[in-house]
């Protein structure tokens, strides 16, 4: 990684946030951050409950507003580039309501018109994340690690050059959570670069080329060291799901 004259990164950096706040209220959730992604490399923010993590991966993906502080994607600035900018992301929130009764696919090929993303990819993806068999039944009868696989899919429907992804492997078991590793590994094969939150360091460390710690809307710690874990990390169980292919 280089600089430029002013200190900005340069190069291959695909994500930069610059002194990026957040309040609400008198409350300040994110304070002064300043982070950066490389082109084609996959970085986990990791913290308690409460950290910021959300709220950073909100901001990025354009649908909570800055209080102050820019964010560039691939040179696009959140400000001034509002659409293009938003096109180059696909985010997956943590808590998304499906409603209306209608099923994986209907929900996939809805979203893929509007990413204008092939229609191929519909069924591509559904067979990725291992939804084909259960493809026109309502969503509503998913369980987590379903709706969780379900909005994975749709993140990645446009080959977007940034992947946001809050909580992915939240309610995912083990077999899903071994192959959302390998998913977001061929993704940064492809050339697409990857920020997700999460809870379980196992996972960042499975994946990510770096870590990042928050706490208090601060970084406090980042790295690539499994030692970290000792530092700021618990790993939890994985829940049950019961659909495998
Ligand atoms: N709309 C809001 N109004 C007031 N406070 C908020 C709001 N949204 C978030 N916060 C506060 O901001 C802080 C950061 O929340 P955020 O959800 O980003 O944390 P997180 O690291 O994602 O937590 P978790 O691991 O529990 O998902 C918390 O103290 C939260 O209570």
């Amino acid at each position: 990684m280089s600089y430029g004259k002013g200190g900005e990164f340069v190069d291959n950096v695909l994500l930069e946030m610059r002194m990026v706040r957040k309040t609400i209220g008198k409350k300040t959730i994110i304070d002064g951050l300043n982070l950066a992604v490389e082109k084609g490399s996959i970085l986990a923010l990791c913290g308690d409950n409460g950290a910021g993590k959300s709220t950073i991966l909100r901001m990025v993906a354009g649908i909570l507003e800055l209080s102050s502080g820019d964010i560039t994607v691939n040179g696009l600035s959140r400000k001034r580039d509002r659409y293009r900018y938003a096109e180059i992301i696909g985010y997956m929130p943590d808590d998304y309501r499906f409603g209306g009764g209608l099923s994986a696919e209907e929900h996939l090929a809805f979203w893929s018109k509007l990413r204008k993303a092939p229609k191929e990819r519909v069924s591509e993806l559904l067979e990725r994340v291992g939804l084909s068999d259960v493809r026109r039944k309502p969503v509503s009868a998913f369980s987590k690690g379903m709706r969780q696989r379900l909005l994975f899919a749709q993140a990645l429907l446009a080959r977007p050059a940034l992947l946001v992804l809050d909580e992915p492997t939240n309610g995912l078991d083990p077999f899903w959570m071994e192959t959302f590793i390998q998913l977001v590994q061929s993704a940064k094969e492809e050339g697409q670069s990857v920020l997700f939150s999460t809870h379980q360091l196992d996972v960042a460390e499975a994946c990510a080329d770096r870590l990042v710690f928050l706490s208090g809307g601060r970084i406090v710690q980042e790295g690539r060291s499994a030692s970290l874990r000792n530092l700021y990390g618990r790993t939890e169980e994985a829940p049950h799901d019961e659909s495998h292919p």
